[in-house]
């Protein structure tokens, strides 16, 4: 994935004040933290504009910084893109809404189109006709404004610092480079396209010589989709809110569609592989020949392994397929195991005994079979089984727990400005598994081989769960509140998705210079699935592993991955054994300074 980073602050070159020090060495590690991002080219623009009255000061200096992850056309391509004096950062994969050619660049394409437009609603016509996960800056010469905004999905990390006392300046960046008391990153919001005016904050600046105030008059929020404009990728779908009949025909087994869901199942999978192909095709090749160019965050869980498969379909199959799997040492995890089953025990006796392991000594060898790791072997196997010919590597990623303290500082810093206990042991699990470094194996009992993955496609299943009520607050809302309730709670888990955890998983992973794709989050998919009537996606009267998500379910199923297609709901941090390290208890509360 590419880095983006714009600043705006209105030092002279040669002030020399503490704060215009502060600015300097922030845009520095901004810099550094973006260009990991981007590992194949890294450049920057500067625009110093002076001031009308006195010719030789500069008023306000502007740096456009891009570095870029070349994953579309076959050219070299250097950001950021600048087209007859338009400049263009662009963090994004188009994939659908304007036409890029096999060979063609879809960051160079979209600056042609931009610069194009002569009014800001072209503009904005052309982001809302786009279908793919992006994060811009743009300068539009002609309308002499910057833009800048995420996808409605939210699918790139952008973050903003508007300009305070403490840090006169207006910084836009892919990701932060660690913590500082005068620095206040947050998301963009992905409701509007953010825009600064140019020529209003001249005048302003001119007037005040306040930078923070000419920042805040010149700002706005445009909408992404004026009343008069049709445009099919603007937002994310509404749920449909029709109330399911009294009587239906209940899904009785997995393995048999009833005809109503027959239509549906299909379609479904139509729409579903088409994202897939879309994201897995025409990928430039970085590694040997006959290198995997293609990953998957693979738990062996429904929604990963469903990728997987269909990833296979689309893949040549000369080329062999990266599956990783990740696994902690767990020292905690790991003595409760050595236990057995305590389960069986009276309560009283459980809780004693577990104190007594926890503070004991943790077991000689670390353990990595963990959830994830006994669940993505089976489905490695029910993969093989229907693929013939396929290479899949399944990246045994064994993380020590040594290894694990030693890289907390950096996946703090990066996953910021989230900081809770449970976006660590997220963001642990994902930036181990992504950045794809372990052993494999040509057969289950064959020994390991180190093997570091050159694959910068990583695949992920993630989205599924919200789209077709997969998660247990689905279940419970049918439970106090009926159908109702379940529509209300599916249409939440759409609106919610921007803002949750797409942006911090995007800078953990594009910090090892790749890129995450999701197919369940395709615009396409979302408006698919969001339209079609509740008791088409889940029945919250059926048991777990048929009830939640059952349309995908009965898909997977009809694929043939029936062992998939009953695997009930892990989250990752638990899979992996990433979460609870240190006995922490409560996933939501801050991280400690
Ligand atoms: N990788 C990116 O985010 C930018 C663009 N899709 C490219 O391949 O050049």
């Amino acid at each position: 994935m590419c880095g983006v980073f714009f600043s705006l602050h209105g030092y002279d070159i040669e002030e020399n004040t503490s704060s215009q020090e502060l600015v300097y060495s922030l845009c520095a590690n901004l810099r550094k933290a973006n260009a990991e991002r981007g590992p194949d080219r890294q450049s920057s623009i500067v625009r110093r504009i002076s001031d009308p009255q006195d010719l030789k000061r500069p008023v306000r200096t502007a740096e456009f910084y891009g570095s870029e992850l070349r994953l579309r056309g076959e050219a070299a391509i250097q950001q950021p893109h600048e087209l007859n004096g338009n400049i263009l950062c662009w963090n994004g994969e188009i994939f659908g809404g304007l036409e890029v050619g096999p060979q063609e660049n879809d960051g160079v394409k979209l600056l042609e189109a931009l610069a194009a437009a002569k009014e800001a609603d072209e503009i904005i016509g052309i982001f809302g006709r786009l279908e793919g996960p992006y994060g811009f800056v743009y300068y539009h010469a002609a309308l002499n404004q910057i833009l800048f905004a995420r996808d409605p999905l939210g699918r790139r990390s952008l973050l903003v610092h508007r300009p305070t006392a403490e840090l006169p300046a207006l910084l836009i960046s892919s990701v932060s480079s660690g913590t500082h008391p005068n620095l206040n990153f947050e998301e963009v919001s992905t409701d509007c396209i953010h825009c600064l005016d140019i020529p209003t904050f001249d005048r302003s600046y001119a007037v005040t010589s306040n930078f923070v105030e000419a920042c805040e008059s010149s700002t706005s929020q445009l909408p992404r989709c004026p009343q008069d404009l049709k445009l099919p990728y603007a937002a994310p779908a509404n749920v449909n809110p029709a109330i399911p009949p009294a009587e239906f025909p209940q899904v009785q087994t997995l393995g048999q569609i009833p005809i109503y869901l027959q239509g549906p199942v299909d379609e479904f999978l139509a729409i579903l592989d088409k994202a897939t192909w879309l994201r897995v095709r025409d990928i430039p090749r970085t590694g040997a020949e006959g290198s995997a160019r293609v990953s998957v965050l693979f738990s062996g869980g429904i929604d990963s392994t469903v990728v997987a498969y269909l990833a296979h379909k689309h893949v040549p199959l000369d080329e062999p397929i990266d599956l990783f799997n990740v696994g902690f040492e767990n020292p905690r995890k790991m003595k409760l195991q050595q236990a057995g089953n305590i389960g069986a025990l009276p309560r009283r006796q459980q809780k004693q005994k577990k104190q007594a392991l926890e503070n004991g000594p943790p077991p000689a060898e670390p353990s990595y079979r963990v959830p994830d790791r006994v669940t993505g072997l089976q489905e490695l196997e029910e993969l093989r089984r229907l693929c013939p010919g396929r290479t899949w590597n399944f990246v045994e990623v064994n993380v020590p727990y040594e290894e694990t303290q030693n890289a907390r500082e950096r996946v703090e810093d990066l996953m910021l400005p989230s900081r809770t206990v449970m976006d660590l042991s997220l963001a642990l699990a994902l930036y181990f598994a992504a950045r794809g470094k372990g052993q494999i194996r040509s057969a289950p009992a064959a020994d390991p081989v180190p093997y570091t993955s050159p694959a910068r496609v990583v695949l992920s299943g993630l989205g599924s769960d919200e789209l077709l009520g997969g998660y247990g607050r689905h279940r419970t809302a049918y439970g106090y509140g009926g159908w109702p309730a379940v529509i209300e709670e599916l249409q939440l888990e759409i609106d919610r998705i921007p803002t949750r955890n797409l942006g911090r998983d995007d800078r953990i992973i594009s910090s090892h210079g790749k890129e995450t794709r999701h197919p369940f989050l395709s615009l396409d998919v979302v408006s698919f699935v969001a339209g079609l009537p509740v008791h088409y996606k889940m029945d919250p009267r059926l048991e777990t592993g048929t009830g939640d998500k059952m349309l995908l379910r009965l898909l997977t199923q009809k694929l043939g991955l029936v062992e998939a297609s009953c695997r009930k709901k892990r989250a990752m941090q638990f899979g992996s054994h990433s979460a609870r390290m240190d006995g922490e208890k409560k996933g939501d509360a801050a991280l400690a300074e």
